[in-house]
């Protein structure tokens, strides 16, 4: 876990979140300039081995430019409207600038139900690391055309701490149109002083954060302390900073003390989503280990693989909390099932590389991925 700026250097999965109040210059349209110069500050981070999931707002604010209309309207569907022609454009105003650094950029639109969903959660997840695996820069947003105002996120800083919890990134980094979070809202408080490091937890940072964003922006501060807090359940630390500072993320990156660093306390231990998985009482089937899966899951930590199955009991979907008993019984651990009941019926036992020629498509290799699995607390 990062807590220091120093520690910093060590990240190495970042969630990087641009605000709308950023990517307008005039408070309409696109500023491209500035989305090239960030692109060029990502593609740096990827060449020394980062990995960089970018949530980028604008959608909106693109959206009227290119409808030639005057203002936000009120009304979901004009928005919505709005949202889908503007997203267009940002992916490919972004893709224009990634492709001079030889990167291909990925649009990823998610609603608050791929993430709570826990099949669809562990698609999304997988879509994610998979992109990052193949160095495609996943570029996030909500999907404004779909989503009702009911389920709706709403602003993209909780949009960037659920990409942070989906994708266990190590760290989130919030860049906007102030320095950081300082003690009081600095544009009605021109004498307010900068927080350098707090824990997210601390109250008296939404005390601090004012109620509402600016003009074009949903969140505000208040929405980024909270995405702060939300990062440091699942063990991130969070850094809020001036977007226009030249060369922010190689220096937040490099530790130095630009922004409001927000770290997670110190009983933040385990990921949320393993808190998640542990919080979950509804398991739908169960699975029987040989010895050597029970071994390595229980001192190894490792994935369970379909061959180290023996049985398989109940009738679970693909997403379901399923239990993992030793040969005695046993409770040995609990973890997010990646095939139903019937395909892991055929794949007990066998190996990995036969999943495609077994169940007619070729999915993970690992029955349970070990990032998904809970082990079982032993009475020794
Ligand atoms: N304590 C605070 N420190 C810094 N900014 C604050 C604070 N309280 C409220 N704000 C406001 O939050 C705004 C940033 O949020 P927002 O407009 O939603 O930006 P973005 O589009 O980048 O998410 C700032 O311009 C500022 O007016
Ligand atoms: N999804 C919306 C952006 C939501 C929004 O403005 O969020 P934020 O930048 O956090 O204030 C869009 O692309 O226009």
């Amino acid at each position: 876990m990062i807590t220091t700026r120093e520690q910093l250097k060590t990240a190495r999965r970042w969630v990087v979140k641009i605000g709308s109040a950023l990517l307008t210059a005039d408070g309409r349209g696109l500023d491209t300039q500035r989305l090239e110069n960030w692109a060029g500050q990502i593609a740096a981070l990827h060449a020394a081995g980062a990995q960089v999931v970018l949530v980028s707002s604008g959608a909106v604010a693109e959206g009227l430019v290119r409808l030639g209309w005057p203002g936000r309207p009120t009304a979901l569907n004009e928005l919505q409207a709005a949202a889908s022609v503007g997203q267009a454009g940002l992916v490919e105003a972004y893709n224009r600038c990634f492709k001079t650094h030889g990167l291909q950029t990925a649009q990823v639109l998610l609603t608050h139900d791929d993430v709570s969903n826990r099949g669809r959660y562990l698609n999304a997840r997988g879509t994610l690391l998979t992109l990052l695996e193949m160095d495609v820069i996943p570029i996030v947003n909500e999907n404004d055309a779909v989503v009702t105002d009911e389920i709706r996120v709403g602003d993209n800083d909780t949009v960037a701490a659920l990409a942070v919890n989906l994708l266990d990134a190590d760290g989130l980094i919030i860049l906007t149109d102030q320095a950081g979070v300082y003690d009081a809202d600095p544009r009605t408080h021109p004498d307010a002083t900068l927080i350098d490091i707090r824990e997210a937890t601390d109250a008296a940072l939404l005390a601090a954060a004012g109620e509402r964003g600016g003009a074009l922006g949903r969140g505000g501060m208040r929405t980024k302390v909270i995405a702060a807090r939300q990062a440091a359940d699942s063990g991130a630390t969070t850094v809020i900073a001036d977007g226009l500072l030249p060369d922010v993320l190689a220096r937040v990156v490099g530790g130095e003390p630009v922004g409001t660093m927000l770290i997670p306390d110190r009983n933040a231990r385990r990921a949320a989503r393993k808190n998640w998985i542990a919080g979950q009482r509804r398991v739908r089937g169960r699975v029987h280990l040989d010895a050597g899966a029970v071994r390595v899951l229980r001192d190894a930590g490792r994935s369970l693989l379909p061959i180290g199955i023996t049985a398989v009991e109940g009738d679970f979907r693909r997403g379901d909390l399923v239990a993992c008993l030793s040969d005695a019984g046993e409770e040995i651990a609990q973890g997010l099932a990646n095939y139903d009941a019937r395909e892991a019926r055929l794949l007990a036992g066998q190996s990995s590389e036969r999943i495609a020629e077994l169940i007619g498509y070729a999915g993970e290799p690992e029955f349970i991925h070990r990032n998904n699995l809970v082990v079982s607390r032993t009475l020794a």
